[in-house]
């Protein structure tokens, strides 16, 4: 189906009479790639940024300078266009993917409006607002590209291209990460995502398709000045995005193929309308841009979409992704907690608590509400920094490591109050947790290079969701799942991922009666086969009946270690749920 996009190139054919339009579908097809740039940014990643313009204005610019003043080919430009797009995009990433919030978007539009105002004042080397003429024409086997028909097969060539490869980074181990950060980082990096790496990524990549714009641009025109690489620009190009719907490929290609269509149509209407010439469609564009997101918050796209025959993708029948290393001996400690200790302002909500997790064990964490249980699931698995103590995972001091790395390490967590992606599939969503058992970076993925570890990535989730008993809705969104189903797929999502060591929290809360025996014994049936599992849980008759040992809190402190049956007779223990429940 994604091969009908190479439809597209019968479109210079179509207009080949008609000049005009085929500038019109030049520069449709390079607002198309700055606007695809933003997918990656905004509709994968979650960031926004205003300086996409200024991006596109680093490949024009370097190579108009490397062809008119030192007399290079283009395509050298093209070289310098996409590595002065690339460093552009480091700079602006390294100093902006931490910053949270509005502030992300801010520093993107300080940093564009600073470029814009380089590139007028630099009047010696970029010709200022005058900008660099003659550009010479690209040529392709001999061809010289120096008109809008020839040119429109290029750009359109590359458009395609860039979709398909954005395409493939949807559909890859990287696409759902990007996804998960944009959703929730905290539960992405719990899967090996290290959360600032990845964006800088995906701001890397985002950077050179706009510098391939910019490149581009510059050779169709034949002449750079400041003007089409504003802020004014950089806006129309989330306009585009947004108004389409950033979250889709056809939603951002429809975006810009309406707001192409729409400025020119606005440019000849609104001076008529208004009796004087003028930026006017910019008014016009914010209206129709307001009026779209009032009437489909989500672009476009999702409206025209949902007339369109669904995809059926079909469940994966590759095998499964390799075993991790053999597991050691039963009984050997995998997990030491040494003296942990948390305290929030004035609050201990960990007071020095101590214990070991022995492979193939079921240890349970039990206390009332608020005895920091939650806390020492976060100390232990790099959430939270302790204020002092230790942590080992499998004999190696972790205490402070980030979530990423201790999840590559073996370690893995579910959380109190699911954290799961309602608009990707329950299949995907199970799919994450492989993300660190996988290796395809973004060049094999944008080339179609990870089919088959995908493939692999996606049996192996639908595996874990067959031990779960979710096999049934795999390809049911997420968000239809009941509270306990939910569950179950954090489970799933956890032992797709390998982890030898689970960290569940509250897994039963929300499960009926029915749903508890049958996680019961797949918990059971886990540690038989060697997975150590740190269970929180308020269900006294589940814990009871299924811990090996129990390790008591309350007030941040360890009152109590032992058996079932020995924490049922603690009197500590005892005190401490009085008034509460019983512990019976
Ligand atoms: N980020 C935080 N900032 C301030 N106080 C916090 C924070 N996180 C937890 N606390 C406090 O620390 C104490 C321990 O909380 P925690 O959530 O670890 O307990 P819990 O045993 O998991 O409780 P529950 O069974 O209700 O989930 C509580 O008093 C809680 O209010």
């Amino acid at each position: 189906m994604r091969y009908l996009w190479f439809l597209l190139l019968l479109l210079p054919l179509a207009l080949f009479p008609f000049p005009y339009y085929l500038t019109l579908l030049n520069f449709f097809a390079l607002s198309a790639m700055v606007a695809l740039s933003l997918y990656v940014l905004t509709g994968l990643a979650g960031m926004t940024s205003f300086a996409q313009a200024a991006l596109m204005g680093m490949g024009a610019y370097a190579t108009a300078l490397l062809t008119v003043k030192v007399g290079l080919s283009p395509w050298l430009g093209l070289g310098a266009g996409l590595l002065s797009a690339l460093l552009l995009a480091l700079l602006l990433g390294a100093l902006t993917v931490r910053l949270k919030g509005h502030f992300l978007p801010l520093s993107t539009i300080a940093w564009q409006v600073a470029l814009y105002i380089l590139a007028g004042n630099l009047v010696g080397l970029t010709g200022g607002h005058t900008g660099l003429t003659d550009l010479p024409p690209i040529h392709l086997f001999g061809i010289s590209l120096d008109t809008g028909f020839r040119y429109a097969f290029l750009t359109l060539f590359l458009l395609v291209l860039l979709v398909l490869a954005l395409y493939n980074l949807r559909q890859s181990r990287i696409g759902r990460a990007l996804l998960a950060l944009r959703g929730d980082a905290l539960a992405a990096a719990s899967f090996g995502v290290d959360p600032a790496a990845l964006r800088l990524k995906a701001f890397l990549l985002s950077g050179v398709i706009a510098g391939l714009a910019g490149f581009l641009y510059a050779h169709f025109l034949r002449f750079v000045n400041p003007t089409p690489f504003s802020l004014e620009a950089s806006i129309k190009y989330l306009v585009m995005a947004v108004a389409g719907g950033v979250g889709s490929i056809p939603g951002v290609m429809l975006g810009a193929a309406f707001f192409t269509g729409l400025e020119d149509w606005l440019k000849d209407l609104l001076p008529l309308l208004l009796g004087r010439q003028g930026n006017y469609e910019t008014i016009g564009y914010g209206l129709i841009l307001a009026l779209i997101l009032i009437l489909a918050p989500k672009g476009l796209w999702p409206m025209v979409e949902r007339y369109l025959p669904s995809r059926d993708p079909g469940l994966p029948k590759a095998e499964p992704l390799p075993l991790k290393s053999p597991k050691g001996p039963r009984g050997e400690v995998v997990l030491g907690v040494q003296g942990l200790q948390k305290s929030f302002g004035g609050l201990m909500a960990v007071a020095g608590v101590s214990f070991d997790l022995r492979r193939g064990e079921i240890l349970a964490l039990i206390g009332p509400n608020g005895a920091g249980k939650t806390t020492l699931f976060n100390l232990i698995t790099g959430t939270l920094v302790p204020d002092g103590g230790k942590v080992f995972l499998f004999g190696r001091e972790v205490t402070g490591l980030p979530p990423h790395r201790v999840h590559l390490l073996g370690l893995g967590r579910t959380f109190q109050h699911p954290h799961l992606f309602p608009e990707l599939t329950v299949l995907e969503n199970a799919a994450l947790g492989t993300f660190a058992r996988t290796r395809a970076g973004f060049p094999q993925v944008l080339l179609g290079l990870h089919r088959r570890e995908e493939e692999r990535a996606l049996a192996t989730a639908y595996g874990a969701l067959r031990r779960v008993g979710l096999e049934s809705l795999a390809l049911e969104r997420a968000e239809r799942l009941s509270v306990g189903q939910q569950r179950l797929l954090e489970i799933a999502r956890l032992l797709a991922s390998g982890a030898e060591v689970l960290l569940l929290d509250e897994p039963a809360a929300g499960l009926r009666a029915q749903e508890k025996r049958e996680l019961a014994s797949l918990l059971r049936s886990l540690a038989r086969e060697g997975y150590t599992v740190l269970i929180v849980d308020h269900d006294m008759d589940l814990i009871m009946g299924l811990a090996d040992r129990v390790v008591v809190m309350n007030y941040g402190e360890k009152i109590a270690e032992g058996t079932p049956k020995e924490v049922q007779r603690n009197p500590l223990v005892r005190a401490a749920y009085l008034g509460e429940e019983e512990v019976a």
